[in-house]
């Protein structure tokens, strides 16, 4: 941290570097398996459109078995959830939601890392979630917020593959806040 000289106020600090001139996260290493893709709205005469998921962007060769959408009530959070073989692909459709991923797998290259996105109708884009990813979701507005998950498969009703840890676990190194 560097302090500011005499012309500033004495507790001042400098700004470190936080984004890359494409304006993605200075930080932001990818999770091994993860895939991002950021898409433009099409604005139109009447409003705009957006395309969520074409299988020709090539960012996996899975089915659409299902696709739901998560709603979060203003300040609301789901976390932390794990599949064991099924893909998200998480899409947030309105308002703004910070998507977070957690690499607990042992033999993987990027073991502990940690990707934080902020997402929305505002800079809309697809998370593509492998399985036994760790992951976790939070409106930080005041308005409500949902996203879409497009499944490779559907939801379960008698054996969901779904695994869960409380979203202050200590063995994920990420607060929400
Ligand atoms: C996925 C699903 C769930 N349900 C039922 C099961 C529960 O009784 C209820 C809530 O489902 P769940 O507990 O899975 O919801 P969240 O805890 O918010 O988790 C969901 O949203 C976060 C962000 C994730 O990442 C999860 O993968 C996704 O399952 O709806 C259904 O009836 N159909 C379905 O397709």
């Amino acid at each position: 941290m560097l302090q500011a000289e005499k012309w500033s106020i004495d507790s001042a600090i400098k700004d470190a570097k936080s984004i890359t001139a494409q304006w993605n996260p200075s930080n932001l290493d990818l999770i091994d398996g993860v895939k991002v893709k950021e898409v433009k709205n099409v604005i139109k005469n009447n409003g705009f459109l957006t395309e969520i998921y074409r299988q020709d962007w090539e960012l996996d060769n899975l089915t659409v078995d299902q696709i739901f959408q998560v709603s979060l009530l203003p300040g609301g959070i789901s976390a932390w959830h794990a599949h064991e073989v099924t893909t998200d692909r998480i899409f947030v459709n309105t308002g703004l939601i910070k998507v977070v991923l957690y690499d607990a797998r042992p033999e993987s290259p990027t073991y502990g890392q940690i990707n934080e996105f902020r997402c929305g109708a505002f800079r809309p884009m697809l998370i593509i979630v492998p399985p036994r990813i760790w992951h976790g979701v939070q409106n930080f507005t005041n308005e409500h917020a949902a996203l879409l998950n497009i499944v490779d498969r559907a939801y379960q009703y008698d054996d969901p593959d779904h695994w869960r840890i409380p979203v202050n676990s200590p063995e994920i190194p990420y607060t929400f806040s």
